[in-house]
C-alpha cells in the first residue's frame, strides 16, 4: 500500500516503480497464496488431523480456522469451548493442539481421577511459568520459582515447600486452621449484623462477593490486611481473574493486551508490599506468616513477594465466592428449600449472652455433617455447579493411564499438558441422575443419585477441589466459611425480589472468561422480621 502511494507521487521514478510494483504485487500474491495453502495443508495434516503421534494418544480436536481457531474459541466461549470440542469424539480425552503445544483435555470421571493422582504429572511447572508471565516478577523471583530466563521451568522446591506448609497448616483438627476459620466466619457475621431493619436494594453477587472476600482475606492475612484498609481492592481481584488468560498468554505484551489486568496486579501488589513493609503480616494467620517468612528467607524482595500474593489471594477467593453465591441464590429462589433450612438450622441456634440492648445468638456449625445435612447437601450441590475450576498438570514423563470406565489405555506424551475442566464432569446428566444443570441438594441426601445410603457424597466424577498431591489445601477453610455464610443468610436476614410480586430467580451466568459470575441482579434485603435486635455469631 505504501509503495503504491510513493510510486504515484514520485515524479522521477514513478513509471519504473509502478511497473516493478505490479510485478512484485503479483509475485507477493502468488507467494501469499502458496504460503496460505501450505499453512492449511500443514494445519490439516499435522495440527487438525484427528490422528495423533501414538495410536493410544487421544484424538486431536479439529478447528475450522488454522492456528488461531482454539484461541478464538476460548475468547468467544470461555471454558465452555472445551465442551463443544468434547462432542467430536467418544474417547475419554481429546488433544487440543495450539502451535506445537499439546493439551490433553480429560472428560471421563475415571481418567480424571487417574490423572489427578498420577506422580508423572505436576501442577508446579505450570503454576511457576504462568506466575512468571502474569505477574511481572523480577529475574531473581523467577529463579526462586524455578523459571529460567527463557521462561522455561527448570525446577525448584519453592512451590512444593509452600504447598506442603499450607496444607499442613490448614488441615482439619489443627489449631492453625481454627483461627482463620473463626476470623473468616466472624467477619461474615459482622457484615450481616450491619444490615439494617429497613429494606435496602443490593446487587446480591457484589455484596456476597465483598462479604466473602473480606472474610477470607481477614482470616488469612489478619485484621490489618490490605483489603480491610482499602475495600476497593476486592474489585481488582476479579479484574485480575477475568484477565488471567490474556495476562498469561501475552507475557511482555500484557501491558497492551490486558491493561486492566496489569493495573489490578499493580494495585493489589502495591498494597501488599506496604502491608509487608509495615510488618502488618505479624497479625496474619500462622499459614500466611510462615509462608511469607520462608519466601523472604530465600532472599525474595517484598515487591516480588507482594506480586506472588496477588496469585495466592485470587486462588483463595475466586472459587469460594461463586460457590457461596450459587448456594445462597438457589436457596432464596426456592421457598420450600429456604423454609426447610430455617427449620433445620433452628435446632443449632442458642442464646449466648444478652445485654439490655442486644440479644446474642450463636449458630453452631461445628458438627454440620450430622446436624445440618440439608445445608451440607446445598454446599455440595453449589460446589458441583457453582464454581468451575479447571485442574491442570504438566506431563513430566511419557505416561499411560487406564480409563476405568472403558478399559482403554491412554498415552500422554512428556512435555504435554493435561486439563481437567471440572464443570464437564459436574454437568453430565448420566453421572448426576438427570437434569444435572439444576440445583437439587436432595441428590446429596442419603439415597440420592450423588450419595450413598448414609449420605456420603459420591467421589467418582466429583472433583471440586481437584485431587492427588495438589488437592486444594484451602478446602476446609472454604467449607467453614461457606456454611457460616449459609446459616447467617438464612437465619439472620430476609430477602425479596426487587419488584413486589416477583420471585428471586436462580442465578443465570454469562459466558465468563474467569470464575463463574452470575448476571447482576438486585434484590432487597433487611434484618429478619422478629429477630431485628439479635447480634449473630457462628460457632465453628
Ligand atoms: C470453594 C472454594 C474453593 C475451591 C472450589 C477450590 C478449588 C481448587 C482446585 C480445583 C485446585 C486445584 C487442585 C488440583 O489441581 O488438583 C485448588 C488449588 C489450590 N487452592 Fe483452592 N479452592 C477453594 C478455596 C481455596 C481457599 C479458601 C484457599 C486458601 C486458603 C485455596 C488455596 C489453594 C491453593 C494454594 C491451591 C494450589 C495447590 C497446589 O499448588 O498444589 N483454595 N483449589
Amino acid at each position: 500500500m505504501d509503495i503504491g502511494i510513493n510510486a504515484s507521487t514520485d515524479a522521477v521514478g514513478s513509471g519504473s516503480l509502478s511497473g516493478n510494483h505490479s510485478v512484485s504485487s503479483r509475485a507477493s500474491l502468488i507467494f501469499a497464496l502458496g504460503f496460505g495453502a501450505a499453512l492449511v495443508v500443514w494445519h490439516h495434516f499435522f495440527v487438525a488431523s484427528p490422528k495423533n503421534g501414538d495410536a493410544k494418544e487421544p484424538p486431536v480436536s479439529r478447528t475450522l480456522i488454522p492456528i488461531f481457531g482454539h484461541l478464538l474459541g476460548f475468547y468467544r466461549l470461555g471454558v465452555s469451548y472445551m465442551e463443544t470440542l468434547r462432542r467430536q469424539t467418544s474417547w475419554p480425552a481429546y488433544t487440543m493442539k495450539i502451535l506445537n503445544m499439546k493439551t490433553y483435555v480429560v472428560t471421563s470421571p475415571g481418567l480424571s481421577h487417574a490423572a489427578l493422582r498420577s506422580r508423572q504429572m505436576s501442577l508446579e511447572p505450570l503454576s511457576a511459568t504462568v506466575a512468571a508471565r502474569m505477574l511481572g516478577l523480577s529475574k531473581s523471583a523467577n529463579r526462586h520459582l524455578g523459571v529460567d530466563q527463557n521462561g522455561k521451568f527448570i525446577g525448584s522446591d519453592a512451590l512444593t515447600e509452600r504447598r506442603l506448609e499450607f496444607t499442613r497448616m490448614l488441615s482439619t483438627g489443627s489449631a492453625t486452621l481454627e483461627e482463620p476459620s473463626r476470623v473468616a466466619s466472624s467477619a461474615v457475621a459482622s457484615s450481616v449484623n450491619l444490615v439494617g431493619t429497613d429494606w435496602q436494594s443490593r446487587d446480591l453477587f457484589k455484596w456476597l462477593r465483598d462479604v466473602i472476600t473480606m472474610g477470607t482475606v481477614a482470616g488469612l492475612y489478619g485484621p490489618k490486611n490490605p483489603i480491610a484498609l482499602d475495600p476497593s481492592l476486592a474489585e481488582d481481584i476479579w479484574i485480575f481473574d477475568e484477565n488471567q488468560l490474556r495476562l498469561s498468554m501475552w507475557g511482555v505484551m500484557r501491558k497492551w493486551v490486558a491493561p486492566a489486568g496489569v493495573r489490578a496486579v499493580n494495585r493489589i501488589s502495591a498494597a501488599f508490599e506496604t502491608y509487608v513493609q509495615e510488618g502488618r503480616h505479624q497479625f496474619a494467620s500462622e499459614a500466611v506468616k510462615s509462608t511469607i517468612a520462608s519466601v523472604l528467607g530465600r532472599g525474595i524482595r517484598p515487591n516480588d513477594l507482594a506480586r506472588l500474593e496477588v496469585f495466592n489471594i485470587s486462588v483463595a477467593t475466586v472459587n469460594t465466592v461463586p460457590t457461596t453465591v450459587c448456594m445462597v441464590y438457589n436457596i432464596l429462589a426456592n421457598p420450600k428449600l429456604h423454609a426447610a433450612l430455617r427449620d433445620e438450622i433452628k435446632d443449632v441456634v442458642s442464646e449466648v449472652e444478652s445485654d439490655n440492648s442486644n440479644k446474642k445468638m450463636q449458630i453452631d456449625i461445628s458438627a454440620a455433617t450430622k446436624t445440618l445435612p440439608l445445608l451440607v447437601a446445598c454446599y455440595q450441590e453449589a460446589l458441583r455447579i457453582g464454581s468451575t475450576p479447571t485442574c491442570n498438570r504438566a506431563v513430566l514423563k511419557d505416561t499411560v493411564l487406564e480409563d476405568p470406565e472403558s478399559g482403554v489405555n491412554i498415552f500422554m506424551r512428556a512435555g504435554g499438558r493435561v486439563s481437567i475442566p471440572t464443570f464437564m464432569l459436574h454437568s453430565r446428566d448420566q453421572i448426576w441422575g438427570g437434569d444435572a444443570t439444576s440445583f437439587d441438594p436432595w441428590r446429596f441426601m442419603p439415597g440420592g443419585a450423588a450419595a450413598d445410603t448414609k449420605g456420603r457424597a459420591r467421589e467418582q466424577g466429583f472433583v471440586p477441589y481437584g485431587g492427588g498431591v495438589h488437592l486444594c489445601p484451602g478446602r476446609h477453610l472454604a467449607k467453614t466459611e461457606i456454611l457460616a455464610s449459609g446459616v447467617l443468610m438464612v437465619m439472620a436476614l430476609d430477602f425479596r425480589a426487587e419488584r413486589d410480586g416477583d420471585h428471586i430467580e436462580a442465578p443465570a451466568y454469562e459466558g465468563s472468561t474467569g470464575a463463574k459470575k452470575p448476571i447482576a441482579r438486585t434484590v432487597r434485603i433487611r434484618r429478619r422480621e422478629g429477630w431485628e435486635d439479635v447480634e449473630w455469631s457462628v460457632k465453628i
